[in-house]
């Protein structure tokens, strides 16, 4: 098996948009998942959520500053590479930027990361309903951090009417064509976008998320925001039509994750897929003995599962022939030194 790698997910947001109320949320709800948290002041994050879970040890903080300049990459990966040993057992690093942190750079800090350990996890761009267009106003730059988003998150919707989200929501959706968009308040975000559960029997003897079920308030449930679809093939799919489906991703497609069989003769053609974004990163490692299919798991906001069923099935090679080429062309996403069998 190919080695697991812990996403890491980057937060970021205007002052004020509401980027520690959403890992808060994703804290409390994370069904079981151990999450790692970067952050530059604990201050205001619910290490109590932490805390019953055991882990205390599992949070970075940066002291003061912006996080962008005050770590460069090695900076960056010291602290990664603290949360994401084998010991913390950790599934998905979040890191909260400041209000003040350039996504890009931080962006960029993540992709250049040595770290074998981890991978880009998605940059969720929170965004305050009610001050978006002051803020746009005054931060022209807000439109370039919503061209890099993954996810866009238009929090604190319960500060404005209809009629003004509406709006908002046109002006979001314009800068961040297909870009998956949540539409939320108090960061209520569902944590299955970002990272999958444990397990139940993992859990452990009592779990955070145990402990708080009874005070759960249950009027303050949301409807489902989010979509997965499920694709399984036991034919090859063409390397050709499959790289061009991710180049040209469905509206609304967060992440992708499964097995592909490209139709390569080798035994070590079992690719590893994970996708966030544009963001394409592959491995490869031995078929288990059995027949070959490839496994896939879409995850996004408003994504139209029919459409996206029909393209995958478009992708299906026409025959067994093997399409070498084609598969250099897709195997340049390959991520070898995560391969291990
Ligand atoms: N009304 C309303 N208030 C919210 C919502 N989300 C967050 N808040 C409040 O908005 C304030 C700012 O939220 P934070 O989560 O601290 O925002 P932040 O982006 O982490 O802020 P900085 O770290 O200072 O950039 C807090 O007082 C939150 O309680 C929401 O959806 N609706």
């Amino acid at each position: 098996m190919a080695r697991q790698r812990i996403p890491v997910v980057l937060v970021t947001g205007f002052l004020g948009a509401g980027k520690t109320t959403v890992l808060n949320h994703l804290l409390a709800n994370r069904k079981g998942a151990r999450v790692g948290v970067v952050v530059n002041d604990f201050g205001r994050v619910n290490v109590d959520a932490l805390a019953v879970a055991g882990q205390v040890d599992t949070m970075v903080s940066l002291g003061n500053g912006c996080l962008c300049c005050a770590v460069d990459a090695s900076g960056l990966d010291a602290m990664l590479g603290r949360l994401s040993r084998p010991e913390a057992g950790i599934d998905v690093i979040v890191v909260e930027a400041s209000g003040i942190a350039e996504p890009r750079d931080l962006l960029r800090l993540m992709i250049a990361s040595e770290n074998p350990d981890i991978r880009y996890g998605g940059l969720a761009e929170v965004l305050d309903a009610a001050e978006f267009e002051p803020t746009r106003a005054r931060h022209p730059e807000l439109t370039e951090h919503l061209r890099i988003a993954d996810l866009v998150i238009l929090n604190k919707a319960d500060r404005v009417d209809a009629g003004n989200l509406a709006k908002v929501r046109a002006t979001v959706e314009e800068f961040a064509p297909g870009v998956p968009l949540l539409v939320t308040d108090h960061g209520r975000v569902e944590p299955e976008l970002f990272f999958d559960p444990r397990p139940r029997e993992s859990y452990g003897q009592l779990s955070f998320d145990d402990l708080r079920a009874d005070e759960h308030d249950h009027s303050r449930h949301l409807h489902t925001q989010y979509e997965s679809v499920t694709f399984t093939a036991d034919r090859p799919l063409s390397p050709r039509r499959f790289l061009a489906f991710l180049e040209q991703r469905p509206p609304g497609l967060y992440r992708v994750k499964g097995q592909l069989d490209l139709g390569s003769a080798d035994t070590r053609s079992r690719f590893g897929l994970h996708t966030v974004g544009a963001f394409v990163q592959l491995d490869r490692s031995a078929w288990p003995p059995g027949p070959r299919r490839t496994e896939l798991v879409l995850i996004g906001a408003g994504i139209d599962a029919d459409a996206v069923t029909r393209r995958l099935e478009a992708c299906l090679a026409d025959d067994d022939t093997p399409d070498e080429r084609g598969l250099l062309r897709i195997l340049r996403y390959l991520d070898e030194p995560a391969a291990e069998d």
